[in-house]
């Protein structure tokens, strides 16, 4: 499932009506129609339904979802927010419609006011993806009174108000659900937008599905992960699997390297070795599966060239010596996944990224990714598609963008949305486990932009599957999560 920006989406509704003669009109027939199908199995006969539409197409699909349910029986009123002057093109022709069905209509605010307050549901068709900020009176007042009722909202395609543009948002409807037309929007997977759309489903209005081809901006699901996922093989053996080396842990932190080798060891990886120095040695418990390997062999070119990929900095330290080791691999021609301490030597000089011969993967959360791109934390929140894409294709680098949505950005901009995961991720140890689990699927899954969405899609369904079985988002831990890593893989083999 691709995600776009409201541009985007434009865009491919101009190509369904222009190139494939699909006339607008009947697109938001299909899209009202489909709207209703959705709606039909939370409503009975006696509820109040108010449909609440603005100027524009988004309106239009308010017209076709008011008349369909009036046609069917139930009890609907439709708050006209602007002149008639106002509405044109597609969305009037559905307006005329509308009317020789006879739906009751309302225009003044006080009568607004009392319907929506009387309301069981209510239906906000104000604004899509047409939208451009701030909100001006009187359409402002109906969006304050929209958020002041206990009834449910279900937002057609975008909850009215919600923009890219965070800086120019005023007032946006907070939706119970949104019935997302076709693709999601960038806004439903940004931190400050999407706690405006509730629940999301999404409705298809039958829009061609070539016309899509061109948006390099996925969303990461259970069918992308099943054909990605290199299969177990009947004859495979340690070596078909690749061997990783995680580099990390001192004295202080010993626990990070840890849950990165637990992460590795049940993620699929052939042999595991963990690099530290030696004082960090007796600190460590590590599965009974991983070797041991000496931090002086840092330096030796031909040892390291056993390792199908390498992982950097999971509580690491930060000194000279250890910006020397990211110094020698970054010189070293396998992939490298460069994490937390890591991406701190790193962010000394970028310029070390240059001339790599194999891949290279960052692994941020905001705090880190703002060190690196000199983006303020706030920017990085309201804007993370761009300024990640921005930064992949100018260093050149694969970057894991960590948050609720983590993003995936390949060199050449294209990116993937993650969908898994829950809050109780949101701690010490979560991203060491999940360098553990990037660093094995880079070794196995194809193309490596899939792999690194694959890690992070178990590592999110691996914390649900924890939430649902035995624990809470307050008590689970990184450790729960890898046990439940299985139930995770079980998904896709069975
Ligand atoms: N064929 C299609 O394209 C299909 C589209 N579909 C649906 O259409 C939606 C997109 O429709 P859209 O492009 O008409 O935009 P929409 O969100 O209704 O708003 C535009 C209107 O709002 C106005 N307006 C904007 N900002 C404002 C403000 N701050 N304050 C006040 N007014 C403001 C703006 O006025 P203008 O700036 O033009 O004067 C214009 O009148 C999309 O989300 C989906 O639901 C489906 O039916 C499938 C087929
Ligand atoms: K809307």
């Amino acid at each position: 499932m691709k995600c776009l920006t409201s541009k985007e989406m434009t865009q491919i509704d101009l190509t369904a009506m222009k190139d494939y003669n699909m006339p607008g009109d009947m697109l938001m027939e299909n899209a009202g129609r489909s709207i209703v199908a959705q709606i039909e199995p939370d409503i009975v006969k006696r509820d109040q339904i108010v449909v609440v539409a603005g100027p524009g197409n988004n309106g239009g699909d308010g017209f076709v979802v008011a008349r369909e349910l009036y046609n069917r029986g139930y009890r609907v009123k439709l708050i006209q927010t602007v002149p008639n002057e106002k509405i044109t093109g597609d969305a009037n022709k559905h307006f005329t419609i509308l009317k020789k069905f006879g739906v009751p209509i309302v225009t003044s605010m006080s009568e607004a006011e009392h319907e929506l307050k009387s309301a069981t549901l209510v239906i906000d068709a104000l604004f899509g993806t047409g939208y451009v900020g701030p909100m001006h009176e009187p359409i402002q007042s109906y969006v304050d009174l929209m958020n002041q009722i206990l009834a449910p909202i279900y937002s057609i395609d975008v909850p009215s108000g919600v923009s890219e543009d965070v800086d120019s948002m005023t007032v946006a409807v907070k939706a119970t659900k949104t019935l997302i037309i076709e693709a999601p929007k960038v806004t439903a997977y940004i931190e400050t937008t999407a706690p405006y759309y509730g629940e999301k489903t999404i409705v298809s209005i039958g829009l061609p599905y070539a016309a899509f081809h061109s948006i390099s901006r996925t969303v990461w699901l259970a069918p992308q992960v099943q054909t990605s996922l290199m299969p177990r093989q009947q004859f495979g053996h340690k070596g078909t699997y690749g061997h990783v080396l995680l580099v990390g842990g001192n004295v202080a932190m010993p626990g990070a390297v840890q849950l990165s080798a637990l992460g590795a060891v049940k993620s699929g990886a052939g042999l595991v070795s963990v690099m530290t120095d030696e004082a960090t040695w007796p600190y460590l418990q590590l599965p009974y599966e991983v070797m041991r390997t000496s931090v002086d062999y840092i330096m030796n070119k031909d040892f390291l060239s056993k390792y199908q990929v390498i992982a950097f900095g999971m509580g690491l330290g930060i000194d000279d010596q250890k910006e020397r080791m990211l110094h020698q691999l970054l010189e070293q021609d396998v992939p490298l996944l460069i994490d937390a301490d890591g991406l701190t030597l790193l962010g000394r000089d970028l310029r070390r990224l240059e001339g790599r011969n194999s891949p290279t993967v960052l692994t941020p959360h905001p705090k880190e990714f703002a060190m690196l791109s000199g983006h303020s934390v706030a920017a990085i929140k309201v804007n993370p598609f761009s300024v990640t894409k921005s930064f992949a294709k100018k260093h050149g680098v694969f970057l894991i963008l960590k948050g609720a949505n983590t993003i995936i950005t390949s060199p050449r901009g294209e990116q993937i949305v993650n969908t898994t995961g829950n809050s109780g991720l949101s701690k010490g140890g979560s991203g060491d486990l999940l360098s553990g689990i990037c660093s094995v699927r880079m070794m196995q899954d194809k193309p490596l932009l899939s792999s690194l969405a694959n890690g992070v899609f178990l590592h999110g369904a691996a914390c649900d599957f924890a939430i649902k079985q035995a624990y809470t988002p307050y008590d689970v831990t990184p450790t729960d999560v890898a046990g439940m890593l299985g139930e995770a893989f079980r998904t896709f083999i069975e």
